[in-house]
């Protein structure tokens, strides 16, 4: 069990809380002015990664206090209660196990006093064996071509990883065509199968439950096109594999279970593109490089499991995060990496992290009376410069961010890759220093006074704008596997210190269970009055002009 300590009930807290006092008028540049030590006192490299926090509202005093309140909320005790499979997800009453999908030194992990780990490397070897099959060629279609595309149907957990990952790692993918179809909207999987071919098709279908309303209608359609693309019933076992916990369902759905790619309870959705879910990455870039990505997170699992917390990325992470969430009133995190792979990655952890930490009820059932989860947003740069840069440096919100990017490219071409780089160094400066109003008279000479009164002010950053730059080698499924597992630890830590269950989504159940009610009343045209006046009259209107 976890503790349920309220950590605005601590001593920290408090001691923060006087210290906001002391920073809220402190301006970054004075800071780095006064100490030249600060980059290196305010920077981890992990392997490949470095994190340079520097750029933050942050002294040493800030930091010494932000450690204390992860103390004083024993931290320590949950990273410890996670690895250890304690029931974590109490509301669930389920462990929290992710972390075994990518124990690579094996040692053993107890669910109920069994180890999971030979059922984990089972599973493992058997994505290797199929995927390698597929890949090779070996495995063939009813009319005995080889595979040339795979559609993933899921959606949620069951989609945004393998699709992020996919992307990410595309500098690796093999011949294999991807596709995936997540939204119930019809159109998705009908402009998906309009370019692929029956004959040489394998579909994935990716639902930790096998519930799924979307999933199994895309599924169902698939099938459908499949059956009457020519081919019989039983050549469904050549196209179609499932990636589930739910074997029964499975079953029913008619594919072969011999076909099932199977996990656990204990991975939750959002966490489970370790697990069978991360077949359509093994199917894209080989099964060795998929293991490369659970190599690169278990690196990070024993970091986050090992290091002091003032040494430790996820923990400095998710504390600066908090300082800004909770102290500074900001109410958002941008994710902005500059990759152009990388870019579902802020896509992938806005389920990541706001179904993690978007909770208003506490571990003891209570309301809370602080913020917790930020809203999570980005998208790759130099694209998000020329959008909505102009907000983060000159708009009224505080909106912390997270810039990733790699020294090497994939794809040096000329000065790309330089021109992208001084892109990414320019705009945490910038963000950090901003320019003043003499700076801005100094460039506007030669003008009229009355043309520098005018136009000065409009010119000016105030800067101090609060930024984490994450340089890393290069993206390789290592780095990113590691890159991954730092963001996932970061959300836990969180939600320790906010006390709040960060494995459970009952905030997703209540629309799922109205929809349910509402798809009846759309078969016919008669009118409905069951609902509020807004409901009624959208749902009538609807019928009215279908
Ligand atoms: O994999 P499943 O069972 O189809 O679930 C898909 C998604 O369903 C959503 O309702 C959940 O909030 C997500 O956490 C989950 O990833």
């Amino acid at each position: 069990m976890l503790s349920k300590i309220n950590f605005t009930q601590t001593q920290a807290y408090e001691y923060l809380i006087d210290h906001l006092v002391d920073m809220a008028d402190v301006h970054m540049k004075e800071l780095f002015e006064k100490d030249p030590q600060r980059f290196n006192k305010f920077s981890i490299q992990f392997n490949d990664i470095f994190v340079d926090y520097s750029k933050n509202r942050i002294d040493e005093k800030t930091m010494a206090l932000l450690l204390e309140l992860a103390k004083e909320c024993k931290l320590d005790e949950a990273i410890k209660a996670m690895f250890d499979g304690d029931v974590i997800n109490e509301t669930e009453n389920r462990a929290v196990l992710h972390t075994a999908l990518r124990n690579r030194s094996n040692t053993p992990v107890l669910v109920d006093g069994k180890d999971v780990m030979p059922d984990v490397n089972e599973v493992l070897g058997k994505m290797k064996t199929f995927s390698e099959a597929i890949i090779s060629g070996d495995w063939k279609g009813y009319t005995g071509k080889a595979i040339t595309d795979v559609v993933n149907i899921g959606i949620g957990g069951s989609d945004l990883g393998p699709v992020m990952v996919t992307e990410a790692l595309k500098a690796y993918k093999n011949h294999l065509n991807l596709h995936f179809v997540s939204n119930v909207d019809g159109t998705h999987i009908v402009e998906t199968l309009k370019n692929v071919n029956p004959e040489t098709t394998l579909f994935l279908v990716a639902s930790k439950t096998f519930t799924t309303q979307e999933t199994m209608s895309n599924a169902h359609s698939a099938r459908n096109w499949f059956l009457a693309s020519g081919a019989a019933d039983a050549d469904v076992a050549k196209h179609f594999a499932a990636l589930s916990t739910n074997a029964d369902g499975v079953g029913k759905f008619g594919i072969d279970t011999k076909n099932m790619f199977g996990f656990w309870d204990w991975v939750g959705g959002r966490y489970s593109l370790w697990s069978a879910i991360g077949l359509p990455i093994a199917l894209s870039v080989g099964y060795d490089n998929f293991e490369e990505l659970l190599t690169g997170a278990h690196e990070m699992d024993n970091h986050f499991k090992t290091a002091e917390f003032d040494q430790n990325i996820p923990v400095v992470l998710a504390l600066l995060g908090i300082w800004y969430n909770n102290f500074f009133e900001s109410e958002t995190q941008a994710i902005l990496p500059y990759d152009q792979y990388m870019h579902r990655f802020a896509a992938y952890f806005q389920q990541g992290d706001m179904e993690s930490n978007g909770k208003y009820v506490d571990r003891t059932g209570e309301k809370v009376n602080y913020q917790t989860g930020p809203v999570i947003w980005g998208e790759p740069g130099t694209n998000g410069q020329h959008a909505f840069y102009q907000l983060i440096h000159q708009g009224t919100k505080l909106i912390p961010c997270d810039f990733i990017a790699p020294a090497k490219s994939h794809n040096p071409l000329g000065e790309h890759h330089n021109m992208l780089l001084s892109n990414f160094f320019a705009q945490t400066e910038a963000l950090m220093n901003g320019k003043t109003e003499e700076e801005v008279i100094a460039e506007l000479e030669g003008k009229s006074q009355e043309e520098i009164d005018t136009i000065a002010p409009f010119k000016v950053f105030e800067g101090n704008r609060p930024t984490n730059s994450i340089l890393v080698k290069k993206i390789t499924p290592k780095v990113l596997g590691s890159l991954l597992a730092m963001y996932e630890h970061k959300i836990y830590t969180q939600g320790v210190i906010w006390n709040i269950f960060s494995f459970d989504q009952w905030g997703v159940e209540l629309g799922k269970q109205l929809a349910g009610k509402i798809l009846p009343e759309l078969k016919d045209d008669t009118e409905i009055d069951s609902h509020d006046a807004s409901t009624n009259g959208l749902i009538n209107l609807y019928k009215a002009w279908r």
